[in-house]
């Protein structure tokens, strides 16, 4: 679902600068679910404003206003209006793990291996 703007008057996001920007928009999500916060990819693509922390959480037991912390990363000022769609938001369940402590973990091909180890061809 689209994330609107709930502000009172604009608010100008200068190049590089951030706001967390609130939607009006309370909620009580069961437990084992959480809400992301996404970039809309319009105004990240014609504007170069994007979430800074995408995809933002929404925690189960949150019980205030779900903010959007948006962040101008074009070289031009951005308004934000009122009631503008600034980002979208999508629940997710999730697995709750239980950890273990172990003295070593199983083999792989992979091993230790990451962060582009396989190459790029
Ligand atoms: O984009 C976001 C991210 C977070 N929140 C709210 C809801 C979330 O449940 C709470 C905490 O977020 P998070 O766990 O990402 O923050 P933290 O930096 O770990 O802070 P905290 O100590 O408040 O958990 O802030 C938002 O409204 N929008």
């Amino acid at each position: 679902m689209d994330l609107r703007a709930d502000i009172d008057s604009p608010i100008t996001l200068k190049p590089l600068e951030r706001a967390i920007v609130p939607t009006g928009l309370f909620m009580e999500l069961p437990v084992g679910y959480e809400a992301q916060v996404r970039p809309r990819s319009g105004l990240a693509a014609k504007k170069g404003i994007t979430v800074l922390n995408a995809p933002g959480t929404i925690d189960a037991d949150y019980r205030g206003n779900v903010g959007v912390i948006l962040v101008n990363l074009s070289n031009e000022d951005f308004i934000v209006e009122n009631g503008e769609r600034i980002a979208q938001m999508v629940i997710a369940k999730h697995e709750r793990a239980e950890w273990e402590e172990v003295e070593a973990l199983s083999e792989t091909d992979r091993g230790e291996g990451g962060f582009g180890s396989t190459g790029t061809k």
